[in-house]
């Protein structure tokens, strides 16, 4: 049976440093939640508040609504995988995956077929004799895993733990991770700092800064809304440049210059006055090279042929510089130098508050523009 975790305004300090301030967060049970964030962020410090490596300063964390805050780790029955593997090099697959049932005392007949089950869910019955040198990074990660797993544990926790392999294998580890998540049904929170593999691997995501959750979501939520200019900037490219709100009879307008601007259905009104300064988040793709009269105008500063598409660096008029990514087969690819006027995806784009940052898109915004 899988858990719930919930976290309630946890804080953590280390000397006169508050690492995580008031962190809430609940994780379902069965979920595969990612901690994302940039280094030093606190995704370990918190991961290791659950498992009960670091000492809770203040709120609560609770399994299934019980709260372990001082419970000890060995009786929390949590597993986890290490960035290093942190598996005995001296020791054979068979008894890596072992040691844990033996500190339990579980009898042999048992640790036998735990071992044999645990081995196939992982993939590497054929290593099983084998040292953990003979074999490459990723299989020694599914030893960890299967270390981990082995003892039934409520909950996995997992500290990035693809980092240490190169990339090729990163991306067929996360998807085994993946596979053998759903296949368990564990509840497992994993941390990472990297936002293509958070997005790939995750039911659910809580982005981090500064010891501070910043939003929290599917892949494709986060990726798509923003929360904030933060989240907007650390998941996938986006520019940002500046706007002004311009309220109408028909609605709102966000001006880019004087001879532009894009009508959003979907701002929060209420929040917004005339003549408002906004920061607007554009990605690459969300910008259209126009032949039309009125855009952002700027000039073609570098030209790049990646093959699938093309990307553009643009100097605009205003001064900003922006990323533009256009498929290559639906146009012809331009010089450097080249004089250009930008129109944007008004449906894609995210508009935040120019001073606070957050956004000002209505929740449920991105359904009604579709
Ligand atoms: N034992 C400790 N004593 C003092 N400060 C610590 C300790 N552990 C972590 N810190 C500090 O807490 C902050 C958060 O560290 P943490 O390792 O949780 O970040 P992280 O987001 O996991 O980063 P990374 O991805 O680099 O591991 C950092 O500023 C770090 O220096």
């Amino acid at each position: 049976m899988s858990v719930s975790v919930n976290i309630d305004k946890v804080v953590k300090k280390f000397g006169e440093d508050k690492v995580i301030d008031k962190l809430s967060l609940d994780i379902q049970k069965g979920e595969l939640f990612t901690l994302l964030g940039p280094s030093g962020c606190g995704k370990t410090t918190l991961l290791r508040m659950i498992i009960g490596f670091h000492s809770i300063d203040d709120g609560q964390i609770k399994i299934d609504d019980k709260v372990i805050n001082h419970i000890p780790v060995n009786k929390r029955k949590m597993g986890m995988v290490f960035q290093n593997y942190a598996i005995f090099p001296h020791m054979t697959v068979e008894d890596n995956i072992a040691f844990g049932l033996k500190v339990n005392k579980i009898g042999k007949e048992e640790m036998t077929e735990r071992i044999n089950d645990i081995l196939k869910t992982v993939r590497i019955e054929e290593h099983k004799t084998k040292k953990p040198e003979n074999l490459s990074g990723g299989q020694q990660q599914r030893i960890a895993l299967a270390r981990a797993l082995v003892i039934h544990p409520k909950v996995l926790l997992m500290d990035e733990p693809l980092s240490n392999l190169d990339a090729k294998l990163r991306i067929e580890m996360r998807n085994a991770i993946k596979n053998i998540q759903q296949e368990v049904g564990i509840t497992t929170v994993y941390v990472t700092h990297d936002q293509e593999e958070a997005l790939a691997i995750s039911d659910r995501i809580a982005v981090m800064n500064k010891g501070i959750i910043q939003q929290i979501g599917k892949p494709e939520e986060i990726y798509s809304r923003p929360a904030n200019v933060f989240v907007s900037q650390f998941i996938g490219t986006s520019n940002i440049i500046k706007g002004i709100i311009k309220k109408k009879e028909d609605g709102l307008y966000v001006h880019l210059n004087d001879m532009y601007s894009v009508k959003m259905n979907n701002l929060k009104q209420d929040e917004i006055v005339d003549k408002q300064e906004v920061l607007v988040s554009v990605r690459p793709q969300e910008f259209i090279i126009t032949n039309k009269e009125s855009g952002i105008k700027g000039e073609i500063d570098s030209t790049m042929f990646l093959g699938l598409n093309t990307h553009y660096f643009v100097n605009l008029d205003s001064g900003e510089r922006v990323e533009v990514i256009q498929d290559s087969e639906e146009e012809e690819i331009l010089p450097e130098g080249k004089d250009i006027n930008l129109n944007i995806k008004s449906k894609k784009i995210n508009i935040y508050h120019a001073d606070t940052k957050e956004t000002l898109i209505k929740a449920g915004g991105h359904d009604e523009q579709k």
